[in-house]
């Protein structure tokens, strides 16, 4: 089987930009403020990852990035266990000269089965300052559920002692301009794995969203969304408004030909065993 074809690159002049939120962790599942508390995903968050990564099994990936916390690395991974193109996610360790040395890789054709995972501290959750491993219902109950919807959802109000979305917008904006954005621009097709509030900055940005608006803005666990990078215009296709629409996918014909692609080759490879 000659698995390079899976990946014949679309038309240059469009890219696409999945975001997905990481799976369901085992402190969403306590409804306790996380923020950048490092917490794994629950059983719950291992399935949606993994049923996130079947709808993005026939999706074209060139490098993914993740934040630096472990509920969207895990997510991320078993996401692409579920790729057709069957390439080896492997996260680079650029963090050290030391670390970038230790992690070589010495045949090309091994690189080239395998796809980059970049990990970034700038795509982390907003920090919930002192409300990390608070109770979320308690919270609402002791300063009252106007403050907290604040807290938690409008632009400008820091959470005590914490980032505010706004604040948290500059750094992972920054990063989403400085980093994804290129990538794009090149024509390479990329995946992004983060938080419920580094996402919604990111989404402000890419939907032109006011602050007003971003308020509404809700995303749900392991659902992914699509965008399509064209002309220096970001066209959202998936819908991040909840899981019902999220598989509702408007292909374009690039893409559509590329699933096309995946789907017949996986028949020949099911047909050679
Ligand atoms: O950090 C958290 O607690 C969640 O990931 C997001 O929480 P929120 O819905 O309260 O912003």
């Amino acid at each position: 089987m000659n698995q390079t074809s899976y990946h014949e690159p679309l038309s240059t002049n469009e890219s696409t930009l999945i975001i997905v939120r990481h799976g369901e962790s085992m402190w969403n599942e306590k409804n306790l403020f996380t923020g950048c508390v490092d917490v794994p995903l629950t059983r719950k968050g291992v399935d949606e990852a993994i049923q996130a990564g079947k709808i993005l099994s026939t999706m074209p990936f060139d490098i993914v990035y993740t934040s630096a916390l472990v509920r969207s690395k895990m997510t991320a991974m078993l996401a692409l266990t579920q790729h057709c193109c069957q390439k080896v996610p492997i996260i680079i360790h650029n963090e050290k000269e030391e670390a970038r040395f230790f992690s070589q890789i010495y045949s090309e054709d091994t690189k080239n089965q395998s796809l980059p995972v970049v990990t970034a501290w700038q795509l982390n959750e907003r920090m919930y300052g002192d409300l990390q491993g608070l109770n979320k219902q308690e919270t609402a109950e002791i300063f009252g559920k106007e403050q907290v919807y604040n807290w938690r959802r409008s632009y400008a109000v820091r959470p005590p002692n914490g980032e505010s979305l706004e604040m948290c917008l500059k750094r992972a904006v920054t990063y989403f301009k400085d980093n994804i954005e290129p990538q794009l621009m090149a024509g390479k097709h990329v995946m992004v794995v983060a938080h419920a509030n580094s996402l919604r900055s990111i989404i402000m940005y890419l939907d032109n969203l006011t602050p007003q608006e971003v308020i509404n803005l809700e995303l749900s666990t392991g659902v992914p969304m699509l965008y399509i990078y064209k002309d220096g215009k970001f066209i959202r296709r998936g819908s991040p408004a909840g899981p019902k629409e999220a598989s509702v996918y408007a292909y374009t014909s690039n893409l559509a030909l590329y699933k096309q692609k995946c789907d017949e080759m996986l028949q020949e490879t099911l047909k050679e065993r």
